[in-house]
């Protein structure tokens, strides 16, 4: 059980990048009603060098998985943590309480992504991944498929509901592992 000896859950947040998991990740910690830090893994990434390579051509970071992961690791055990990330499959399954896949209508995405300046092809790429799922069923296929839940990510009452369930989910967890309600 992943959870067992932890006083808070471990919650990732996944899907395409530009799905809004950034945004989601902080509301929730400033709502959480237990202590959540909030780890951008992608900044992790920069912060720390974990990397081996950056790509200029698709303006991105070849992860070293393995200094990634055992850097989260004793984080991680501690719980009380929100993963977010554009995949989740390195992960190891026994860290995720809960993983929550953001999904958004690949329009909506386009134009989220060409704001931020990316690339056309990464754009494309980006959009191709979103149409066809690939965070979902990475998520499906790493972990039990209970933990794992697909929310939309479109607009401002998206958000707030989204927020408001994980928040409801916590209070849950919360009885359920001898805390507060
Ligand atoms: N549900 C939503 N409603 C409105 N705008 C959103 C929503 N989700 C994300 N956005 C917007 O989309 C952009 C990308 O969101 P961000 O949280 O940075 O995505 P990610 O962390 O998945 O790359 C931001 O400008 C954010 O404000």
């Amino acid at each position: 059980m992943a959870s067992a000896s932890r006083q808070a859950p471990v919650i990732v947040i996944t899907g395409t990048p530009g799905t809004g998991k950034s945004t989601h990740a902080q509301i929730l910690a400033d709502e959480s009603p237990v202590p959540l830090k909030h780890i951008n893994v992608g900044d992790w990434v920069k912060e720390r060098g974990l990397y081996e390579e950056y790509d200029q051509e698709w303006q991105s970071y070849t992860v070293d998985e393995d200094r990634l992961l055992d850097e989260l690791e004793p984080i991680v055990s501690e719980g009380g943590v929100i993963l977010d990330w554009h995949t989740c499959e390195a992960f190891p399954e026994r860290w995720a309480d809960l993983v929550i896949v953001l999904r958004c209508d690949h329009t909506k995405l386009w134009e989220r992504l060409e704001k931020r300046g990316y690339p056309l092809k990464k754009i494309k790429e980006n959009n191709e991944a979103e149409i066809m799922q690939v965070v979902l069923d990475e998520a499906r296929s790493s972990y039990p498929v209970e933990i794992v839940v697909e929310l939309q990510s479109e607009g401002m009452e998206d958000l707030e509901a989204n927020v408001a369930r994980m928040v409801e989910w916590i209070k849950i967890w919360r009885k359920e592992h001898g805390g507060e309600s």
